[in-house]
């Protein structure tokens, strides 16, 4: 599904009317009604019978009367609050206010000088609140008495549902604009907004629910936004089907250099990824004097004892034997607990110059970059680099803040410019591709804040990769399923206790939801 800033909504809105010859009022009329059905089955669900729908100036507070209206025709007690002037309403929520007033409904207006507590105290009486002040015009910070109309409902503590976005948030990026709604559910138009999705919209948003409101595909499809949501169906739709007369050569085999003295585990973690996402085979290069633990611990991967220069770490001296087997794989991770050293630069140097085999590289691989990053220049092959936001700053040299303000952005130009495929990580991981795609993942819990989660990451994108899936979308893919099988586990287990290991354990379930085998 795509996810568009509220300049593209608007010139969606603008394409349905003018080019499409849709009026803006049906438009408004849809919209309305989706909330309406949302509203009366919550109140339904919850056996509430009165509703306070307070509404602002623009085309927010237009949608905002039409579920009054339509909450009215069907017996629902309900009071409209203006929060304002009403004398700059026009337009189409103008025709609608007329008609609320035609039919007497109730409406009050709330003027900069109300008392906050009256207006809490009226609000109060209400089982629900429809929160219809802002939408997608909101453009700069909330003055004080609008802050303070925002903060009442916040603090009348009733069920509250948005309309498009919570008033507050920005939705072009998700920021707060002074203060915001925090909603328990926003009604979002068509298509989700990135204030919607990034966080800490996302939070004021509460669950997401996205209603069509009659523009059409056509419209959306010239438009052509960039930016796409992971979504369940999609990623059904890109994982191959497994089919009766096949081997494990079918399924791809994968080539793990990493772990390190002290750093067995993330070796591991990686590898049981990668079998447990359904790649054929998987080898892993490890210092000859690690091969015991690993041995002992990874029953189904095979290791390739590396000899070592250095103690407990690859080298450049094993370089034949990592090309030889590089040559023999699908696809290939490196850096997971490796340690960073020169000699991992010089390695990582004879790999790019060397091979096409799609590589995955990650955790001390890419810090190895963060200082020769022209190295990118020499690649042969597909490339994804799996930065957190840490790590992201040291390869751009911009500030961890400054990188969490413009996810999108700088995850976006760094693809680009070195022509690789960027997974940056945390709540909302980002992908982005060298063509300019962009896809934001929305599954995922703060549980996964764990030793070892990222490396269990590496492993499914190159499992998802070796088994011929094309490496953007294999990524993708890997990025959802990794964090659907975090929620599992955290629904299984909790986020305070669960560990990477738990999400490996819980990776065949999330596989299984998804493909149903
Ligand atoms: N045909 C369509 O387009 C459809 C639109 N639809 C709905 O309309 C919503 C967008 O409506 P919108 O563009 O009228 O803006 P909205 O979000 O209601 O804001 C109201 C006005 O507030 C103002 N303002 C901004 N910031 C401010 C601030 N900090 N403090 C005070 N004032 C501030 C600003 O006006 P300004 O003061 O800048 O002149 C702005 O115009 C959209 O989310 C969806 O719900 C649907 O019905 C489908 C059809
Ligand atoms: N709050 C969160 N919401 C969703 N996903 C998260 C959250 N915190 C962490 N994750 C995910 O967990 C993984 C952590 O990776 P990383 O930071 O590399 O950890 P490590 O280096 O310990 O393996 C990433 O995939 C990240 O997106
Ligand atoms: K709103």
């Amino acid at each position: 599904m795509k996810i568009v800033s509220n300049t593209q909504m608007k010139q969606l809105d603008r394409m349905t009317i003018e080019q499409y010859g849709i009026p803006g009022i049906l438009l408004m009329e849809n919209a309305g009604i989706a909330v309406f059905h949302e509203v009366y089955h919550h109140l339904q669900m919850m056996g509430g019978k009165q509703v306070a729908v307070v509404c602002g100036r623009g085309n927010n507070g237009g949608d905002g009367f039409v579920v009054a209206r339509q909450l009215f025709q069907h017996n629902i007690k309900v009071k409209v609050f203006i929060s304002g002037n009403p004398a700059v309403i026009g337009g189409d929520a103008k025709t609608n206010l007329e008609i609320l007033k035609r039919l007497e409904v109730p409406i009050e207006v709330i003027s900069p000088g109300e008392n906050k507590n009256v207006f809490l105290g009226q609000l109060k009486q209400y089982d629900l609140i429809v929160d219809a002040i802002f939408g997608i015009g909101l453009d700069r910070n909330v003055d004080e008495f609008i802050g303070r109309v925002i903060e009442t409902i916040n603090e009348a503590e009733k069920t509250v549902v948005s309309i498009d976005i919570p008033s507050g948030v920005n939705a072009a990026d998700g920021s707060i604009c002074g203060t915001a709604v925090k909603a328990h559910k926003t009604i979002v138009f068509q298509l989700p907004k990135l204030g919607n999705i990034n966080y800490p919209g996302s939070y004021y948003t509460g669950e997401m629910i996205v209603k069509n409101i009659g523009i059409p595909q056509e419209a959306i499809i010239s438009l052509n936004p960039r930016i796409q949501m992971i979504t369940t169906d999609w990623v059904k739709s890109i994982l191959p089907k497994r089919k009766a007369d096949t081997h494990k050569g079918d399924y791809g085999r994968v080539y793990i250099v990493a772990g390190s003295t002290g750093m067995t585990g993330a070796a591991m973690l990686t590898c049981e990824a990668v079998l447990r996402s359904g790649a054929g085979l998987v080898k892993v290069a490890i210092p000859q004097s690690l091969n015991n633990i690993m041995e002992v611990r990874l029953t189904e991967a095979i290791t390739v004892p590396l000899p070592e220069l250095k103690k407990g770490v690859v080298g450049i001296s094993d370089i034949e034997k990592i090309m030889k087997t590089m040559s023999q794989s699908d696809a290939v991770a490196v850096g997971p607990g490796s340690g960073q050293s020169r000699e991992l630069e010089e390695v990582l140097r004879n790999i790019f110059e060397n091979s096409t085999t799609p590589i995955v590289l990650d955790a001390d691989a890419l810090n190895s970059l963060a200082n020769r990053k022209e190295l990118l220049k020499l690649l042969k092959g597909p490339a994804v680099l799996t930065p957190h936001p840490m790590e992201m700053a040291r390869l751009t040299q911009i500030a961890v803040e400054d990188i969490q303000k413009n996810r999108v952005e700088i995850a976006g130009e760094f693809a680009q410019k070195w022509n690789v495929i960027v997974v940056l990580k945390g709540a909302r991981t980002v992908v982005a591709a060298p063509s300019g795609e962009i896809f934001i993942n929305t599954t995922g819990n703060p549980g996964m804040a764990t030793a070892g989660s990222g490396d269990v990451l590496t492993g499914i994108i190159t499992g998802f990769i070796a088994q011929g899936i094309e490496p953007v979308s294999a990524t993708a893919a890997a990025v959802y399923i990794h964090g659907l099988a975090g929620d599992m586990a955290a629904g299984d287990i909790g986020e305070y206790g669960m560990m990477a290991g738990d999400i490996v354990t819980h990776l065949p379930h999330a596989l299984k939801k998804i493909v149903g085998k």
